[in-house]
Order: C-alpha cells, then structure tokens, then sequence
C-alpha cells in the first residue's frame, strides 16, 4: 500500500509503498512507516537513525522528532512525514493498513469494571449465538484468542488483532478503552459503535498528574472517539458520570444511563446475596425485572447492567439480552469462586491491588457470608508504597483475620514491603511471605460458614521475583490446600 493510501502526505511529494508498520524500531523492516513518538522516557525520534538503518521507507514523526534525526532525514532516501499528533495519524494510518474490524465494536472506560463489563458483554452476545470478543487487560478472549502486553493495545497491535478477528468470522468485540490508551490516541482509528464509563476513583496519578486531567482522558472516549448518534451507557451514581453524561448529550450522543439513582434508564432496585450468587430487582426503561447472578459482589451488578446497556444500545434484542444475564459466568479473578472446603467455607480471588479496591471486595463479600472472612494481602514490588499501609489498614478493617503476605516483590525486598503492609494490618495480622504457605493456612483456618479472599493476583500465573517470573496462580493454590486439607479437589 502506498503512503498516501494511509492517510499520510511526506513532505517532498513522494509516495513509497509501504511494506509495514512499526512504532519500535527494532520491529522495522525493508520498506516499514517508522512512527517515531514522543514518549516518556525518550523521543522515538532518537531512535529514526535505526529504523532507517534497519530499511524504513517512511518516518511519520512530529516536529521535534524531525530535528533531533534532521541529519540522518536528510542523508537518506526515506520519506519524511512530520505531523502535529503523530499518535493520531499513526491510528489512522493502521485503520487503513489493517482495514477490516468487527462490525460491532464497543469500548469501556472507567477506573474499575473495565475487564469485567467487556466479558460479560462478550458472554452476552455469545449466548445470542454471536461470534464476540472482548479485548483488554486479560488480551483477547472468547471467538478469536490473542495475547497482548497492554489494556489497550498501541494502534498497529490494536488494529492486527481486529482484523484478524474480523477475518474468523467475529463480528461483535467489547474493548476496554484504559486512560493511557485513550490520553495517545490509540483508539481513535477504530469505528467505535458504543461507549461506556462505570466510575470513576483514585489510580494512575503518576501519569496523569491530576484528578482533572485523569477524567478528562476518560471523557475522550465521548467528546472525541464516539461520532453523534453512537451510544453512550454511563453509570451517573457520581458526579464524574454525570459530567461525562453531559458531554455525551453535548455530543449528540444516544445516552442510556444505568446506576442505583432515581431517573437511571437501567435501574438497580435491590440486590440480595447468598452464598453462591445474588438476586438483582432492576428496572429498564420502567419496566421492573428480576434475575438471579451467580456472581459475587454487589458491585458486578452494575457491571451486569452496564454490559447489557451496550449490548441493547448496538441492536441486541431487550428480552433476550435479559434473558442471558442468569448465564453469565465470573470473570477470570474477579470476585472467583477459586475453591471449596469440604465443610462449605468458600475461597474466593480478587485482583484487588490497591486500598480502595481491597475495601470494595471486602465489602462486598460481606452480605455472601455467614461467618468470618480471611483476607490475604500484599503489595507489589517496585510500585506506588504509599499504597501499602492503606491496603493492610482497608484489610484490619474490612475482613476478621489478616494474612499478609507476598505479592510480586520485583526488585525489592520482600520483607520490607511486608513490613510496610503490616504496619497498617496491625499486631492481629499474620505475616507469611510465601504466598502459597499463606494460603493453605487461611484455607486450614476456614470453618463452616468463612470464606476467604485472596487478594491482589486476580488472573495472573507468575510471581515476579527479582527479573524472574515463577508460576503462580492464586486459584490454583487454592484448590491445591482445599485438596491437601480436604483429600479432594
Ligand atoms: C507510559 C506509556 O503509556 N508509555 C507508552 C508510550 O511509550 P513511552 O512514552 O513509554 O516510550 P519511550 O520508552 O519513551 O520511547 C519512545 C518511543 O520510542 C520507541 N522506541 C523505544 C526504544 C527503541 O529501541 N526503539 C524505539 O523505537 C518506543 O516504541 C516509543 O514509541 O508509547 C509506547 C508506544 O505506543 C507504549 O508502548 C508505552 O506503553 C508503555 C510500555 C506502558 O507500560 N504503558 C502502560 C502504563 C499502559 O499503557 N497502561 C495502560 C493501562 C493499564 C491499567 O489500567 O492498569 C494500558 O492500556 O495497558
Ligand atoms: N463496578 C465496580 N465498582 C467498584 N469496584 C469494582 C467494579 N468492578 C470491579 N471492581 C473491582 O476492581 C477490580 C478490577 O476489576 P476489573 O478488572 O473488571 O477492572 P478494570 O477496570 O479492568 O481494572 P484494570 O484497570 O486494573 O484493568 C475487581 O477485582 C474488583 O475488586
Ligand atoms: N497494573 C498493575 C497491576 C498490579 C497487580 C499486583 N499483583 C502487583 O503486582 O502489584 C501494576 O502493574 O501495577
Ligand atoms: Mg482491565
């Protein structure tokens, strides 16, 4: 394809044909584009002078860019496109490049939920006999199986792996659309037919800097991806749903809300737990429902909801959709049932890394369970330690016993990240680095009626350790101690 078929125009007039996309110059080949962009850490500008020695025919970069490899531009044969947001142009040249996507993509943005409302809706499309996928943090699921490094892949992955989908034959896919993947542009090739927001809470301040600048990446996907007339399903219990409920209708968006609040076209009415699931009393439009979620945690209700709000809004039939929901299964380490003592006491995973997130799953494991619950705790290695006190302290609070334990210590000591965890959880909290020590004994501790949850790991199979990755995987050394303790699995 030559370059001017994706949407770019160099400088001298000249129009090679391209043979690939890169944004790595290590990935480039003879007759590659080589999208040079500013990064954090370094301008990808710094690295033309490979990319052309390794045989680029195109450099998209923006101005600075352009300067810092000026002497190598000039000495080559390579075409020089310098563009004001290169990022923006790299999305659409890989729209172009890759072409196919599945006709229905719908994109989810908000702090937590991303993961969760995208299987669902997947699981929901699925069980109306379509060919779906959903795209995020666990890669891609269900129809079509790809791995991917990002929540939101940069654009030229992105764009490869809904292509390929498309081509198998998949023609409905849940994306989530994470903060970073929508403040660089990596979304904006993809023909977006929904969007939705679930809430909105403290995470990611190392890159956005502030609250404001944080939401008003989030508030991209409907002032700026979504085009008039698309959907839009936003959760207006707070205020930041309100706000992005605004710009929707701004926009000329079609808006469909969902939430606990009076007015919510997609209502949660009452919920009741058990020891397996919920009943769900919502209301659509002001027609009142009843079902039963075998999901745990009042907070997938609303997920539940959001997933079917998309699924209703791009043309799935009402009472089918709800017809669906009672099937839907837990989503890999959220809120999973992991494992069962033989008196009853149940194991749960959850991937909740950080305080707010061990106080929601705490809380709501709560009305599920009769007894006591026994909480497992770490932090990871290498990241954000004011976090840690906050996560022990959220754990004393929120569960009856505490085991504090190792979570990805990376290149830290992992005795000091447990001290600083500890330091919240209390003198009451045990302290047991090896996870999986820590979990037989919680497991050994259930008694009829307990659960424990097991925190932090949700979906992942490795402990980092130092540069090593040791298989590990939370719901499997939980069924490993029920079978250890119990003689079954
Ligand atoms: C902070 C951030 O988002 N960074 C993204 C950004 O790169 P950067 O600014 O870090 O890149 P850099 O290291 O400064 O290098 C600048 C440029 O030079 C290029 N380069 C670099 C080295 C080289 O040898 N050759 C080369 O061409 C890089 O590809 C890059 O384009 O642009 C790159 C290319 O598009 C992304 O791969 C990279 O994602 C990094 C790896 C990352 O970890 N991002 C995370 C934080 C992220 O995006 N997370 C979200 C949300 C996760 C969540 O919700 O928890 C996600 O969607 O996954
Ligand atoms: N609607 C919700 N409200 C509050 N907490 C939630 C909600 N949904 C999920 N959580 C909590 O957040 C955790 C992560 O959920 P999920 O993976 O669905 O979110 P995410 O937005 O994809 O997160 P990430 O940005 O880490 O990929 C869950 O394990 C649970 O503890
Ligand atoms: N995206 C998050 C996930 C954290 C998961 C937790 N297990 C940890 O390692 O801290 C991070 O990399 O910070
Ligand atoms: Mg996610």
């Amino acid at each position: 394809m030559n370059l001017s078929r994706l949407g770019l125009r160099a400088g001298d007039g000249s129009d090679p044909l391209i043979t690939g996309i890169s944004v790595d110059s290590r990935q480039v080949r003879d007759g590659h584009l080589f999208a040079a962009l500013p990064g954090s850490a370094a301008h990808g500008g710094e690295f033309i002078r490979y990319a052309l020695r390794q045989g680029a025919g195109a450099i998209l970069t923006d101005r600075q860019g352009a300067e810092i490899a000026a002497a190598e531009l000039a000495a080559s044969q390579a075409a020089l496109v310098v563009a004001e947001d290169p990022r923006a142009a790299l999305a659409g040249a890989a729209a172009l490049w890759f072409q196919a996507q599945p006709d229905t993509v719908v994109a989810v943005t908000g702090t937590s939920g991303k993961t969760s409302v995208t299987t669902f809706t997947r699981q929901i499309w699925q069980a109306l006999g379509l060919k779906a996928i959903n795209l995020g943090t666990m890669g891609v699921q269900g129809d079509f199986t790809a791995k991917l490094a990002h929540t939101t892949p940069e654009p030229v992955t992105l764009h490869r792996v809904l292509s390929e989908a498309a081509a198998s034959g998949v023609t409905h896919a849940a994306m989530e659309a994470s903060s970073h993947g929508l403040d660089q542009r990596r979304l904006d090739g993809v023909r977006v037919a929904a969007g939705a927001f679930t809430n909105f809470s403290q995470d990611h301040l190392d890159y956005h800097h502030d609250f404001d600048s944080y939401f008003a990446a989030k508030a991209l996907l409907f002032s700026h991806i979504l085009e008039p007339g698309a959907a839009a399903v936003i959760c207006t219990d707070d205020a930041r749903g309100r706000e992005a409920a605004q710009i929707a209708r701004d926009r000329g968006l079609r808006l469909m809300t969902y939430g606990r609040a009076e007015g919510c076209d997609l209502r949660i009415l009452a919920q009741r737990y058990d020891a397996t699931g919920q009943e769900l009393r919502f209301s659509l439009n002001g027609r009142t429902h009843l079902i039963r979620l075998n999901l745990i945690g009042g907070f997938q209700a609303e997920n539940v909801l959001c997933a079917a709000g998309l699924c209703i809004a791009t043309g799935s039939d009402e009472a089918r959709v709800i017809a669906a929901l009672p099937g839907l299964t837990t989503v890999r380490g959220r809120m999973e049932l992991a494992a069962q003592r033989r008196n009853g006491a149940a194991v749960f995973v959850d991937y909740a890394h950080k305080p707010g997130a061990v106080i929601a799953a705490l809380q709501s494991l709560r009305p599920h369970v009769m007894g006591r619950i026994i909480a497992i705790v770490g932090a990871g290695g290498d990241r954000d330690r004011g976090k840690r006190p906050l996560m022990g302290e959220a754990a004393r609070q929120h569960a009856d016993v505490v085991y504090v334990t190792d979570d990805n210590p990376r290149t830290e000591d992992p005795a000091a990240i447990r001290a600083e965890v500890m330091a919240g959880a209390g003198p009451d909290a045990t302290e047991v680095g090896d996870r999986a020590e820590a979990i037989l004994r919680a497991v050994d501790a259930l008694e009829p009626g307990d659960a424990a949850l097991i925190m932090g790991k949700g979906h992942e199979t490795g402990q980092i350790v130092g540069s090593d990755v040791f298989p590990f995987d939370d719901a499997e050394q939980a069924s490993v101690a029920v079978a250890a303790l119990d003689g079954t699995i």
